[in-house]
C-alpha cells in the first residue's frame, strides 16, 4: 500500500496578497483528505517589499543571483511563512511530529517561459530549520529544464479531484481565477490539457488600488457600476497570447494596465472584469472540447462582475458554471492543497508535470527537499 502522509501547503500567489496554508493526508495519489486552511494577509508595507523584489528580478538572468536587497526580502518572506505556519499548527492543534512535510511555493518574481528561466524566492532550508518539519520547494525548475512552461502545475492536482465527474461521463474544466487564471481540462476519459488562460484579477488589483487605494476590487461591485469600453477590451484580447497553437505560461507583468486617462474608475474596472472572464472563454478554445462543467477557483470568484460575465459567456456555448464551494471544494485553498499534493509527490519521486499541462517533454517530477 502507497504511504499516506500529511502534508501542509503554503502558497504565496501572483496577487501578492498573502499566504495560504492548507492540510491535507494524501499518498500523492488517489487518497486526498482535505484539511484545514487559513489565509495569512500581507500588510501593505510587505506588499511593497514584494513589488521593490519584482523591480529587483527583472535584470536577472540567473535563477540563483540574488542582489543584496533581494536576499533581505527572501528572508523577511521565509520567516513570515515559519510565523504561518507556527500559526496554523497553533490554531489546529497539531504538533511537529504529525506533519510529514511542507510544500513550499515561495513568490514568483520573475517568469520567462521564452528564456526558460522562472525565479521564486523562498529559503526553503531556512524554513525546514525554523519548523522542524521538512520542505519541499523549488518545483517548478526541473519543469523548465526539461522543455515545460514551468507552470501551471496545479493540474496534477485538479486531475486526482476529477474523479467523480469523470465517473458521471462529465468533461470538467476547473478555473483558477487568481493574479493570473489558468485552466485544467479533465475528459470522461481522464485526459489532461491545461495551461495559463490570461489575466486574472492583477490588471483589476492595478487599477482599483491606482485609483482609490483600496487592493482590489471587493465584490466586483466597482465594475458593477461601470460598462465595458469595447476599443480598451479588444486592445486585451488581441494579444498575440491568445492566438498561435502553443499554449505559454504568463507573468504577472505580462499585460499592463489600464493608464489613469482611458477610462472612469467604474469602466476601467469593468473592462478589466470582462477582459478577465473574455480571456478563459477564449483560451478554451484550445480544450481538446467544450467542456460540461467549469468548476471557478481562486479570489476571482469573488468578484461578482467578473462571475457574471464568465457565467454568461460560458452558458452560451453550454457549459455550466459552478463555484469551488458548489462543487464540494474550497476555491480560496485549492492551490495551498495542491502544493502539500506536489510535495508528496516529489518525496516519492512521482511527475508533477505532464506534456497535456506544461508542454514537457514527458513527465517529470520535481522540487528539492530540505530536510528538517
Ligand atoms: N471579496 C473579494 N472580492 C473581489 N475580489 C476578491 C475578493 N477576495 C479576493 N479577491 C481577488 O482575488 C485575488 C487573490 O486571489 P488568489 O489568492 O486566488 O490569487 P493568487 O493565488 O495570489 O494568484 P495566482 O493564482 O495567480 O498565483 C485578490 O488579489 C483579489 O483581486
Ligand atoms: C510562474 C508562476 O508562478 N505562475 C503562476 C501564476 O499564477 C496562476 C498561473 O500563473 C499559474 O501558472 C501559476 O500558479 C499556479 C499555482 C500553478 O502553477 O498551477
Amino acid at each position: 500500500m502507497d504511504v499516506i502522509r500529511t502534508a501542509i501547503g503554503l502558497m504565496s500567489g501572483t496577487s501578492m496578497d498573502g499566504i495560504d496554508v492548507a492540510l491535507i493526508r494524501t499518498d500523492g495519489r488517489g487518497f486526498i483528505e482535505r484539511g484545514p486552511f487559513m489565509g495569512v494577509p500581507y500588510d501593505a508595507d510587505f506588499r511593497g517589499q514584494l513589488k521593490r523584489a519584482l523591480e529587483l528580478s527583472l535584470p536577472l538572468s540567473d535563477r540563483s543571483e540574488r542582489p543584496a536587497e533581494l536576499r533581505d526580502i527572501e528572508l523577511e518572506l521565509t520567516l513570515r511563512h515559519a510565523i504561518a505556519v507556527t500559526a496554523f499548527m497553533g490554531r489546529f492543534e497539531l504538533s511537529t511530529d504529525g506533519v510529514d512535510v511542507l510544500g513550499f511555493h515561495g513568490q514568483t518574481v520573475l517568469h520567462r517561459p521564452d528564456e526558460g528561466l522562472t525565479i521564486q524566492i523562498g529559503d526553503g532550508p531556512e524554513l525546514a530549520r525554523r519548523t522542524g518539519i521538512s520542505v519541499v520547494y523549488d518545483m517548478r525548475a526541473n519543469d523548465m529544464v526539461h522543455g515545460g512552461q514551468g507552470a501551471p502545475l496545479v493540474p496534477a492536482y485538479h486531475a486526482a479531484l476529477a474523479g467523480k465527474f469523470q465517473q458521471q461521463g462529465q468533461a470538467v474544466c476547473f478555473v483558477n481565477i487568481g493574479g493570473i487564471s489558468n485552466l485544467t481540462f479533465i475528459g470522461t476519459d481522464g485526459r489532461i490539457s491545461a495551461f495559463d488562460s490570461g489575466p486574472g484579477n492583477t490588471l483589476i488589483d492595478q487599477w482599483v488600488e491606482m485609483q482609490t487605494g483600496r487592493t482590489y476590487d471587493p465584490g466586483g461591485q466597482i465594475g458593477g457600476r461601470g460598462k465595458v469600453v469595447a476599443s480598451l477590451a479588444e486592445r486585451y484580447l488581441d494579444n498575440p497570447f491568445f492566438r498561435g497553437n502553443v499554449r505559454r505560461s504568463l507573468d504577472r507583468g505580462d499585460f499592463a494596465t489600464l493608464r489613469p486617462e482611458e477610462a472612469s474608475l467604474e469602466d476601467g474596472a469593468r473592462t478589466l472584469a470582462h477582459v478577465a472572464a473574455a480571456s478563459i472563454i477564449k483560451s478554451a478554445n484550445f480544450l481538446p472540447e467544450t467542456p460540461a462543467i467549469y468548476i471557478v477557483c481562486g479570489g476571482g470568484r469573488l468578484n461578482a462582475t467578473v462571475m457574471a460575465e464568465f457565467s454568461a459567456m460560458a452558458e452560451r456555448l453550454g457549459s455550466k458554471v459552478l463555484t469551488a464551494e458548489e462543487a464540494g471544494f474550497d476555491g480560496d485553498a485549492m492551490e495551498a492543497e495542491a502544493w502539500a499534493y506536489l510535495a508528496v509527490r516529489s518525496l516519492d519521486g512521482l511527475p508533477l508535470t505532464f506534456p497535456g499541462t506544461t508542454g514537457v517533454d514527458a513527465p517529470v517530477s520535481g522540487g528539492v527537499l530540505a530536510t528538517a
